[in-house]
């Protein structure tokens, strides 16, 4: 499996940090004239700059600083959906990276977009003020019907009477014509966004050496300042070369209200199982080739005591699996087989707010076919920026829509690539996240 360690060893002459492995991605650091390499400095300079005055965001405010989206709301079912999304001009697109403005690095276009920040910030301010979160503390199961079929709910957690975590699956909760619609989207995004290499990320320098280890990438050592300054990101063209030893799940997401799917399907999600519209997150539509499984893990975080955190989880398959893909709850011995239209909904936390660890499910290996499946996260407390589409980080450097993959907590690692950037790889972030700051 063994990347030619030729090629990584040539990747070792890159010149040192401050120097080479800026910030600026890398790509035209070494063996660029001395011009190249003031300006990748000044990139740097900069772009530290900007890291610095995204620390507000980064403290919890990055609510005032969103973008209102441009919706489009003309459709009413996911085939529509996907028509929307050819149709739609850049900036308008349902499934991914929607506002363009994001992505444009140019800072005479960023001094441009100053002053309607600041006026979007006005509103944002306004309106975390008159925010009146709300609290989800239990499941309300119950039947429903869906295309004129009764859905029926089903516990799984029978034999475990007194677990504080509940699994129910529900048969048909999507539609067959649903369930292709977003294995559709999903794949499109998907091929536009997959043109370019995803810039890669680990959540430590062990993550980072395991990963290779388990390549078969043994004589290259790495250390912190193989990371983008400021991240836990390798630069784009290590990305690149190591890209082709790694493997991987892919996701993409859409925001409530990016289309009228995402209202029809939250109204049908609070129907079966209570759990309210407004404090749901976004959709994740997630593909696993064969060979490909996803780390044991709980969907919120243990220990927190920040109770904006993932409550409960449903997720939908969109497809059958010919063999493995099971989602397995091993603390209940509980292992659910992909099934099109089948879902499943469980509770992450209890009902004062605590992750539960019993909670621990992963995504078992897929050993013949293809899986795709669909998830959304409900919230213990909703916060005004729940469900909205975060701007960007503009860190690490990267070219427009380029992808990310997220490698972390090793001991159950696995690698997903992702459409869209959060904050999980600055490292301020992660140091407010952990209180080391
Ligand atoms: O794919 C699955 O079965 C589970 C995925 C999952 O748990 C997650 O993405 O959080
Ligand atoms: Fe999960």
């Amino acid at each position: 499996m063994g990347k030619p360690t030729k090629r990584l060893n040539k990747r070792t002459q890159r010149p040192v940090r401050g120097e080479g492995t800026s910030a600026v991605g890398g790509r035209n650091v070494s063996g660029a004239g001395q011009a190249k390499v003031r300006r990748s400095i000044a990139d740097n300079k900069f772009l530290r700059a900007v890291a610095i005055l995204f620390l507000p965001v980064l403290l919890g405010v990055f609510g005032l600083i969103m973008y209102p989206p441009s919706f489009d709301l003309s459709t009413n079912n996911v085939t529509n959906t996907t028509k929307i999304n050819k149709s739609a001009s850049k900036e308008s697109i349902i499934h991914g990276h929607g506002d363009k403005r994001r992505n444009d690095r140019s800072t005479k276009d960023k001094e441009k977009q100053r002053p309607s920040q600041t006026t979007n910030n006005k509103a944002k301010t306004s309106e975390m003020e008159d925010f009146k979160p709300t609290i989800l503390d239990s499941l309300a199961i119950q039947e429903i019907i869906v295309d004129e079929n009764i859905v029926s709910p089903v516990e799984l957690t029978k034999d475990h009477p007194s677990s504080p975590v509940k699994i129910y699956m529900f048969e048909g909760l999507l539609t067959e014509r649903e369930c292709a619609g977003l294995r559709r989207v999903h794949q499109r995004h998907l091929t536009e966004t997959n043109a370019q290499h995803p810039i890669i990320c680990f959540d430590s320098l062990s993550t980072f050496r395991r990963h290779l280890r388990d390549a078969g990438i043994k004589d290259v050592s790495v250390s912190t300042s193989d990371f983008t300054q400021g991240t836990t990101c390798i630069n784009s063209s290590f990305s690149e070369e190591l890209g082709s030893s790694l493997t991987w799940s892919h996701s993409t997401s859409f925001y409530p209200a990016e289309s009228k799917f995402s209202t029809i399907f939250e109204d049908r999600v609070f129907k079966a199982t209570g759990l309210k519209q407004s404090n749901g997150g976004k959709f994740q539509i997630t593909s696993y080739l064969e060979g490909i499984g996803y780390k044991t893990h709980t969907d919120c975080t243990l220990g927190n005591h920040d109770k904006r955190d993932r409550y409960a989880t449903i997720l939908v398959y969109l497809q059958d699996v010919e063999e493995g893909g099971e989602t397995k709850f091993p603390e209940l011995g509980i292992s659910v087989t992909p099934r099109k239209g089948r879902a499943i909904v469980w509770n992450n936390m209890n009902g004062g707010g605590e992750c539960e660890p019993i909670s621990i499910h992963e995504a078992a290996q897929v050993k013949t076919g293809h899986k795709f499946i669909i998830q959304r996260w409900y919230y213990y407390k909703s916060f005004s920026y729940l469900g909205k589409r975060a701007p960007e980080p503009d860190l690490p450097a990267r070219a427009s829509d380029q992808p990310r993959v997220s490698c972390d907590e090793y001991e159950h690692g696995s690698c997903r690539w992702y459409d869209e950037w959060n904050n999980d790889h600055l490292t301020e972030y992660r140091a407010l996240q952990s209180g080391l700051s």
